[in-house]
């Protein structure tokens, strides 16, 4: 059974696995009286409006901020600067605007010089995702059990804050509060990192297909697998991460090369026991964060994934 509508309108500015997916969970919910969302090309316009999940499709970001009590950038960070500018005259007063952008620090600084006093700015980072992207990628399932990140500046209203963790914690994540300064240099280690790492390994392994007679990708498996998956991901969205978050992104490269170093030392040297030592701590540390995830899962897991799983479309 649906609950009452936590937002009368909400706008999805952006329609793309993020956008996407909040659509699919908001709508499977009823946590919204209705839901517009823009697209910038006609031809995904007509996509979303054949999936028929969103209530309105429209062309311009304003339109769909018009009247809106709650809107969401689900944009590349790199563009909210100018999206935040083209809907701040639409805004209603006391609507909440948010972002569900990778990056909190520059997108803060984008955004609130355009967005009217009256007006609750709740940064937020859904820390769930996947390599795919574009109007038939998300699914409602995405954010259950998730942590979704929220970072409001000082000051803000905390009615406004609680109502969007009330939005977030109904799509199943679980909400943490943070300065954005410390999501950006948490994420740049956890998140950020290891997409360049992926995105570098792949090429790598690549050009050596040459060495290799054609081998190391006809062979691929496990580990480089995975990383391949991953450095499929989108390359705007991603070019603009590296650009947004590059102070936190080259500190945590830096400690990131001296470590590598210290292995490349201790394979050179053949130092099991220092190669021994390292897998052992770090085999710890990945069970570790499996204990964490099973402790974690929410108790209402089960019934609220079965409510998602009925699906909109
Ligand atoms: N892909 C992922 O796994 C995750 C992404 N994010 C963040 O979510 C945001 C969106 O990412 P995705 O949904 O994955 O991307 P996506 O590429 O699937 O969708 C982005 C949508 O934004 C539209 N768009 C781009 N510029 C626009 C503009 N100026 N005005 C209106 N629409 C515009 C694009 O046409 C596209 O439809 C990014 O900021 C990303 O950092 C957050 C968590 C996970
Ligand atoms: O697909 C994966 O493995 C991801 O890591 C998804 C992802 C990408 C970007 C984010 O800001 C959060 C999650």
């Amino acid at each position: 059974m649906n609950s009452a509508p936590m937002f009368r309108k909400v706008a999805l500015i952006g329609f793309g696995l993020i956008g996407g997916s909040i659509a699919r969970g908001a709508k499977s919910l009823g946590l919204a009286g209705e839901i517009v969302t823009t697209a910038r090309s006609e031809s995904t316009r007509a996509r979303v409006r054949e999936l028929g999940i969103v209530d309105h499709v429209v062309e311009s970001n304003a339109e769909a901020a018009d009247g809106a009590d709650l809107v969401i950038l689900c944009i590349p960070v790199g563009a909210c600067g100018d999206v935040a500018q083209e809907i701040a005259p639409h805004l209603k007063h006391g609507a909440i605007v948010s972002d569900v952008g990778s990056v909190k620090g520059a997108v803060v600084k984008a955004m609130a010089p355009y967005l009217p006093e009256d007006i609750h700015f709740v940064p937020a980072h859904p820390v769930a995702g996947t390599e795919n992207s574009g109007p038939d990628s998300g699914f409602a399932e995405l954010f259950i059990n998730r942590w979704c990140i929220l970072t409001p500046p000082e000051g803000t209203n905390a009615e406004a804050t609680e109502k969007l963790a009330a939005f977030w914690r109904a799509l199943g994540a679980n909400v943490e509060i943070m300065t954005p300064e410390h999501h950006d240099l948490v994420l740049a280690v956890t998140s950020h990192l290891p997409h360049l790492i992926a995105y570098t390994i792949v090429s790598t392994a690549e050009e050596l297909e040459g060495v290799t007679q054609s081998e190391v990708l006809k062979f691929s498996a496990g580990g480089f697998r995975d990383f391949t998956r991953i450095a499929a991901s989108d390359p705007t969205m991603w070019r603009d991460v590296f650009l947004t978050n590059k102070d936190a992104v080259l500190e945590m490269l830096g400690e990131f090369q001296e470590d590598l170093s210290k292995l490349t030392r201790a394979i050179r040297r053949g130092d099991g026991d220092a190669l021994f030592e390292h897998f052992t701590r770090t085999r710890a540390i990945r069970r570790g964060i499996v204990q964490i995830g099973q402790d974690e899962a929410a108790p209402d897991f089960g019934r609220r994934h079965k409510q998602l799983g009925k699906g909109a479309e």
